[in-house]
C-alpha cells in the first residue's frame, strides 16, 4: 500500500483527527491511537485498521513514553486546543529536537494563532467563521450546516492528511519533518474555493437558496416521488436539460425559457407535479442510461445494491458486518486495503506496540504496575 512502512502516533480526539487516521490507516500507515487510561470506550468510531495503547499522560513517565514513541515515528497527529501539548512537555520544539525528521500535524477548529485560537468550538462554529454557513440553506431559511462534513471532514481531517503526505513527499527530498498547522476553518474555506473565485461569473449574485446550485435554480434540485423517496436532479447544460424534459414528458414550447430566473417558481411548481407522478423506482427507470442527470436518492439502506456501486464495490463489510464507504480514490497498483477486523479497545495493543518500539518486558510491567499505561483485552468490547 501507498503508505506502508509509515508510523503514525495518534493523539485520541473527537471526529477530524480520527478520520485522518483512518485514511493513513486505510492506505498502509501502521497508526497507534494514543487513549486515556480508564477509559471504558473509545469515542472513536473511525479507528479502522489502528492500533491502541493507553498512556497516563498525566504522569511525567507517560510523557516521556510518548516522546520515546514519537522518535521512533514518522508523524504525530495532535487534536488538542492549542496549547496543551505545549503544556505536556510534548509541544513541536521538544518533538522535533527528538526527531527532526518528524512531521507534527495539528488539527484544530481555528489554527494555531488568531484570537479564536484557544476557543472551544465544533463543526458549526469553524463553517459560521469560514463564511460558507452563510451561503447555506434554502431561500428565507436561517444558515443550515450539512452534518458535520464540511469543517470536521473536508476542511479538517481530509486536508491534514493531505498535508501528511505532502510533508511526507517532501521529506523524501529534504530529509525533515515540520509542522502542519490544520485550521477546520481554513480547511473549509478553501474547500470552498469555487464558491469564492466564481463570484466573478456571477453563480452567487442572489441571495441564499436562489442561486443555479444552491438550490435555486428548479433544475438543480430534489423532488419527492409518488413513494415518498426522492430523485436528484442536476441537469444545469442544455442538452442535458432537454433530456430532463423528454424524461418528464413536459414539450419546452409550452415551459418558460430554463435560464429565466423570474420564472424558476413556475417551473419548480410543474417539475414538483411530474415527480409526484411516480414512484422513485419509476423514474430511475426512466432516467437511468439517459444524459438527463437524474439520479435516485439512494438511503444508506439501498445504497450498496444500488447496480453501480455494486460493480464497483463502494462499500464494504467488516467482520461484525458494518457497512461503510470503501477508501477512496482507488489506486490502480496500491489500492488501499481497509482492515476488516473490528476496531479496537482501548489500550488493546499497548504490550504489543511498546515491545515493537523496543521496551523490554520488565520495562513494560513497571509501567503496567505503575499505571503509566493500561492494558486491556478485547472482551472488554462485549
Ligand atoms: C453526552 C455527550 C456524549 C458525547 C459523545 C460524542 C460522540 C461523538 C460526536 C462527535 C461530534 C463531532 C463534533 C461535531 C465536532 O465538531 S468534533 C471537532 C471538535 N473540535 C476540535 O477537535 C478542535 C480542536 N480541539 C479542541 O478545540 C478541544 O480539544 C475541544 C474539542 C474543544 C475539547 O476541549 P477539551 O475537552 O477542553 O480538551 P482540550 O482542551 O483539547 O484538552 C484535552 C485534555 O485532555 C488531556 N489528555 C489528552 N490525552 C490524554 C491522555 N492520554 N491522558 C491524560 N490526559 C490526556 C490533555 O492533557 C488536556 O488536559 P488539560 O490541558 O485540559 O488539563
Amino acid at each position: 500500500m501507498a503508505l506502508a512502512g509509515v508510523r503514525v502516533i495518534e493523539l485520541a480526539g473527537l471526529a477530524p483527527a480520527p478520520f485522518c487516521g483512518m485514511i493513513l490507516a486505510d492506505f498502509g500507515a501502521k497508526v497507534i491511537r494514543v487513549d486515556r487510561t480508564k477509559f471504558a470506550t473509545a469515542v472513536d468510531t473511525q479507528a479502522r485498521g489502528k492500533q491502541s495503547v493507553a498512556i497516563n499522560l498525566k504522569s511525567t513517565e507517560g510523557v516521556a513514553l510518548l516522546r520515546k514513541l514519537c522518535v521512533q515515528s514518522d508523524v504525530v497527529l495532535e487534536p488538542y486546543r492549542k496549547g496543551v501539548m505545549e503544556k505536556l512537555g510534548l509541544g513541536p520544539k521538544e518533538l522535533l529536537k527528538e526527531n527532526p525528521c518528524l512531521i507534527y500535524a495539528r488539527l484544530t477548529g481555528y489554527g494555531q494563532s488568531g484570537p479564536y485560537a484557544t476557543a472551544a468550538g465544533h463543526d458549526i462554529n469553524y463553517l459560521a467563521i469560514s463564511g460558507l454557513l452563510s451561503r447555506l440553506g434554502r431561500s428565507g431559511e436561517k444558515p443550515y450546516a450539512p452534518l458535520n462534513l464540511l469543517a470536521d471532514f473536508a476542511g479538517g481531517g481530509l486536508t491534514c492528511a493531505l498535508g501528511i503526505v505532502l510533508a511526507l513527499l517532501e521529506r523524501t527530498r529534504s530529509g525533515k519533518g515540520q509542522v502542519i498547522d490544520t485550521s477546520m476553518v481554513e480547511g473549509a474555506a478553501y474547500v470552498g474555493s469555487f464558491i469564492w473565485k466564481s463570484r466573478r461569473i456571477g453563480l452567487w449574485d442572489h441571495p441564499k437558496g436562489e442561486n443555479m446550485l444552491d438550490s435555486g435554480a428548479p433544475f438543480y434540485d430534489t423532488y419527492q416521488t409518488s413513494d415518498g423517496k426522492y430523485m436528484a436532479v442536476g441537469a444545469i447544460e442544455p442538452q442535458f436539460y432537454r433530456q430532463l424534459l423528454k424524461g418528464l414528458e413536459l414539450d419546452d414550447k409550452e415551459l418558460p425559457e430554463q435560464m429565466s430566473v423570474s420564472d424558476w417558481p413556475e417551473l419548480r411548481r410543474i417539475f414538483t407535479k411530474c415527480f409526484a407522478s411516480k414512484t422513485q423506482e419509476d423514474w430511475s427507470r426512466i432516467f437511468d442510461g439517459t444524459d438527463a442527470c437524474v439520479t435516485p436518492v439512494l438511503s444508506f439502506e439501498q445504497v450498496s445494491s444500488h447496480p453501480h456501486n455494486q460493480e464497483r464495490a463502494s462499500f464494504i463489510k467488516d467482520s461484525s458486518g458494518e457497512e461503510s464507504p470503501r477508501p477512496a480514490p482507488v489506486l490502480s497498483r496500491t489500492p488501499a486495503e481497509p482492515c476488516l477486523a473490528s476496531d479496537p479497545v482501548i489500550g488493546e495493543h499497548t504490550v504489543e506496540v511498546l515491545e515493537e518500539y523496543g521496551f523490554t518486558s520488565a520495562e513494560i510491567n513497571q509501567m503496567l504496575a505503575a499505571g503509566v499505561v493500561e492494558c486491556n483485552a478485547v472482551k472488554a468490547k462485549l
